[in-house]
């Protein structure tokens, strides 16, 4: 049994000097669908595969020496699906298999191990929350707190995604997961966000006395992600914002807070360029919103009085997110404020998840109701996701000391 975002020694013995095996990884998620890779290897001299030592040979799911191969390869046989979790209470179960010879057919089985990839660790506690209008999940480290605080969103598509926020809390911090749309009594669709809404989870944590004050940090991805740039610009107590491929405008729907609106940045769905395939690129559908009235859209971020780390993959096709985040600092820069950390990653795309969740190269786009390209290529992809990981619990570390 390891944690879902930890690495994995993989290793098989007993084999014969040099014998040809091929090596199988497979996952089933909470749908049912499974999540295959395999690779071909040479066990050396002695019988043993170390496939942190032994490079894999070409006709697999990669080749080279890639000690993570067989999880950042795990391809869904279903089309456009992602492997996410949704019980975090009970571990994904790898299922690890040795298979005679390199032909395409699988050759015989040699030998197996099932393998637990779990997401709680042991004593952190999962408390439901239901206070006031919020629905969020409570992620509580073992130990006598109070422990750094910070509230996790996800974007568009709604629901309660609870994984990123529990694997973090496994690295003591108290985290919300926060729902805002799509989940129990909240509204169905994203029509209009009321930063009321997000201020009363503010306040949830920092008057929880497991929360370490006076500030509490902000992890966001794509939508999510300037949804805690709005919630940063307008609510007090945020004392660090983590933006994952995230846009400096506000997308998708109106934000209102008191008297403050802020329009959605203008889009163009004819500048979605969609292949023989049925699949879309949205990368140019959005407006500037540097130009004419989309200007509106531009979070006002140089009102906030935390720091923000912008996590940017360079391949991301969901939209502009290293443009996003230079104009932010640019804005920010310009109005005296700090400058913002920025983490760039070649060849990562928009789906940024922690450690070890496959990449996800396409699927259903929820607001724009066609699968869509996301962008990355999946071994920079995979070291992006734990490089990244790593920097935002440093930057969190770092800045909710307490
Ligand atoms: C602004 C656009 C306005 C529209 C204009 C039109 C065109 C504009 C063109 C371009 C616009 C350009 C840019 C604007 C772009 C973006 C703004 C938003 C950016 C984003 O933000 S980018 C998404 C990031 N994303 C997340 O942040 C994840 C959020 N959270 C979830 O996505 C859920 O939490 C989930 C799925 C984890 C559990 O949700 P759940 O518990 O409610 O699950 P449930 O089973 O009910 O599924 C509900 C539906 O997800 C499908 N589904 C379920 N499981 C799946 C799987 N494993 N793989 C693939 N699909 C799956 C089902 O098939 C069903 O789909 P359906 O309803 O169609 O059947």
């Amino acid at each position: 049994r390891s944690l879902f975002d930890e690495p994995l020694g993989i290793a098989v013995q007993g084999l014969s000097p040099r014998q040809q095996v091929t090596l199988r990884a497979s996952l089933r998620d909470e749908a049912g669908e499974l999540f295959e890779a395999h690779a071909r290897y040479q066990a050396a001299e002695d019988g043993e595969l170390d496939v942190a030592r032994c490079p894999a040979l070409p006709g697999g799911s990669f080749s080279g020496l890639e000690p993570m191969g067989l999880l950042w390869a795990l391809q869904p046989r279903k089309a456009f699906w992602r492997l996410v979790k949704k019980d975090v209470q009970t571990p994904f179960l790898l299922r690890l298999e040795v298979l005679e010879g390199h032909g395409d057919d699988s050759g015989r089985l040699l030998a197996q191990a099932q393998h637990e990839r779990a997401f709680l660790r042991d004593g952190v506690r999962r408390v439901p929350v239901r206070d006031g209008r919020i629905r969020a999940t409570l992620f509580l480290p073992p130990g006598n707190g109070p422990f750094p605080g910070v509230i996790d969103l996800y974007g568009a598509g709604g629901g309660l995604p609870e994984y990123r926020a529990c694997l973090l809390a496994n690295y003591g911090f108290a985290v919300l997961a926060l729902a805002f749309y799509g989940y129990e009594d909240l509204p169905k669709e994203m029509k209009e966000i009321n930063l009321e809404y997000f201020e009363e989870a503010v306040n949830y944590m920092l008057q929880h006395n497991q929360v370490k004050g006076p500030g509490i940090g902000l992890l966001g991805f794509s939508k999510g992600g300037d949804l805690c740039i709005s919630m940063a610009s307008f609510l007090k107590g945020i004392t660090a914002t983590a933006v994952i491929n995230g846009s400096v405008a506000n997308v998708g729907a109106v934000v209102r807070y008191k008297d403050v609106t802020i329009p959605p940045l203008g889009v163009n769905p004819k500048r979605i360029k969609v292949s023989k395939s049925g699949i879309g690129d949205i990368i140019d559908a959005l407006n500037n919103p540097l130009e004419g009235a989309d200007r509106q859209s531009f979070i006002p971020l140089e009102k906030a009085e935390c720091r923000f780390l912008f996590i940017v993959g360079q391949d991301d096709h969901n939209w502009k997110s290293e443009f996003f985040a230079t104009e932010g600092s640019k804005r920010l820069q310009a109005h005296g404020k700090e400058k913002p950390e920025i983490i760039c990653y070649p060849g990562a795309g928009h789906y940024i998840e922690p450690p070890f969740f496959p990449m996800c190269a396409a699927s259903m786009h929820l607001l724009v109701g066609m699968p869509v390209i996301w962008g990355g290529e999946p071994k920079a992809h995979c070291e992006a996701q734990i490089d990244a990981w790593q920097q935002i619990q440093a930057f969190f570390h770092r800045h909710l000391k307490g």
